[in-house]
């Protein structure tokens, strides 16, 4: 869990039910920049050597740069961040709904390579409150031969920690909370809301 104080501010303004879809963005966007760089610290790194205008000497460069998968529509408020952080990183995109009776998520778009063995993935979805959604993104993912998933999240619920933890998928999770529980219709209590609403618009269902 990413734990630094600027991080703190910008998960406030997210929560704050006041805060406007453009300042929501906004901390969206810093609040990623602060969780990939934590995520990043894990990536393997491999010296080559530069010329600096004075002398030859070593520069470092990300030994396998990750695929980036935004989780759409939510997630696409981070992917303009980490592709910032990662300019090497290529981009696939997945698009999940949530039925509102079922819970469960509706895939509507599938738009990544169809071998993904030797490619480390980071998914991006602000949310994580029931787990079906990344967990569905994740399989997606192991089903085309991904064996080193990072997902970031801005907020997760206990209870879909415990599902990705019990799909057994080759994944780790970085968030900058972990909240109290779910309500009755799924949401994350105390969290923000729903995360592609407050971004893009919409009317609140919670
Ligand atoms: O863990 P879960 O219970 O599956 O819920 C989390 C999902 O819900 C939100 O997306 P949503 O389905 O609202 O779609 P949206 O991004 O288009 O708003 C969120 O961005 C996650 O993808
Ligand atoms: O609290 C929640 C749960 C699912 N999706 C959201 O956007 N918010
Ligand atoms: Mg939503």
């Amino acid at each position: 869990m990413v734990n630094h104080p600027l991080a703190a501010t910008r998960l406030t303004a997210m929560r704050e039910k006041s805060t406007e879809p453009g300042s929501f963005r906004a901390a969206l966007h810093e609040l990623t920049t602060m969780l990939v760089y934590e995520a990043a610290r894990a990536f393997p790194a491999e010296r080559y050597p530069i010329d600096t205008p004075v002398a030859p000497t070593e520069g470092i460069r990300l030994a396998n740069p990750p695929l980036l998968v935004p989780v759409l529509r939510a997630g696409l408020g981070m992917a303009d961040s980490a592709l910032a952080l990662l300019p090497e990183s290529s981009m696939g995109f997945v698009g999940l709904a949530r039925d509102e009776e079922t819970f469960e998520p509706r895939a509507y778009l599938e738009s990544l390579p169809a071998d993904l063995s030797g490619i480390p993935v980071l998914v991006l979805d602000p949310m994580l409150a029931t787990g079906g959604s990344l967990e569905h993104c994740c399989r997606l993912l192991a089903d085309r031969g991904c064996t080193d998933i990072t997902v970031i999240c801005v907020l997760a619920a206990p209870e879909g920690i415990a599902r990705l933890e019990r799909s057994g998928l080759p994944l780790r999770l970085v968030t900058a909370s972990i909240d109290q529980q779910l309500n009755d219709k799924m949401y994350i209590v105390p969290g923000l809301g729903d995360a592609g609403d407050r971004q893009f618009g919409g009317m609140p269902r919670f």
